[in-house]
């Protein structure tokens, strides 16, 4: 059983990324979109990203945005996350890898989602709310997620030190993705809480 991935986002301070990476995070998430309190633009998403060390993944997230903007924004990423209603074809014009996010809304029919966006990395597993794309805090129903997907499964949706051990040892998912659960104020990272759910996904691995 590989060791479950873990992804930080909504990073917009640089002592945050500093505490993220010295904890173990293998992958930290900046917001592109300017519809979030967490949103960068591209010059600060170069100054920041500038001081994130090889071998840990540099995640833009993006919700249904101009692909040239996201293709300005690529210089300084490893990864796109896709959060928005994009397409498959849409996703496709990255020129990095890409995962999309699926919020779980009760019709959704993640098998042939995992099949439609085949050219994912992994799909990622946020809860759903009316209105809000993503970071809305809140966790899903991990049963509704079916065995043997044909993706990594990249859990995300109101984590937090307190459920993540139980998340992980639930669902086995490739990664877990936080934002809200380790935040003191939007976008404003608590060290503690990184370090304290760094920490319960190291003591949930079997
Ligand atoms: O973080 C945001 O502001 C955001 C905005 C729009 C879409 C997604 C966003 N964040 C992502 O939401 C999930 C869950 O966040 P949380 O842990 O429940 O706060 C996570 O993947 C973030 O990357």
């Amino acid at each position: 059983m590989n060791r479950t991935r873990v992804k930080i986002c909504g990073l917009t301070r640089e002592e945050d990324i500093d505490v993220a990476v010295a904890a173990g995070a293998d992958a930290l998430g900046f917001v592109l979109w300017p519809g979030s309190e967490r949103a960068l633009d591209i010059d600060r998403l170069a100054h920041l990203v500038a001081r994130v060390p090889a071998f840990v993944t540099r995640v833009g997230l993006f919700v249904d945005q101009d692909p040239e903007f996201i293709r300005r924004c690529e210089a300084y990423l490893d990864l796109i996350q896709y959060h928005g209603d994009e397409v498959p074809a849409t996703c496709a014009k990255a020129t990095r890898p890409w995962i999309k996010a699926l919020r779980m809304r009760d019709a959704l029919d993640v098998q042939a989602a995992a099949s439609d966006y085949r050219e994912a990395r992994a799909l990622l597993l946020d809860a759903y709310k009316p209105g809000v794309p993503g970071g809305t805090g809140e966790t899903f129903d991990w049963s509704r997620i079916p065995a043997g997907l044909s993706k990594p499964v990249i859990l995300a949706g109101g984590l937090a030190s307190t459920n993540v051990g139980e998340a992980i040892r639930s669902v086995r998912p490739f990664a877990v993705d936080v934002s809200g659960g380790v935040e003191r104020a939007k976008g404003v990272k608590d060290h503690d809480k990184i370090r304290a759910f760094i920490q319960q996904v190291t003591l949930a691995q079997p």
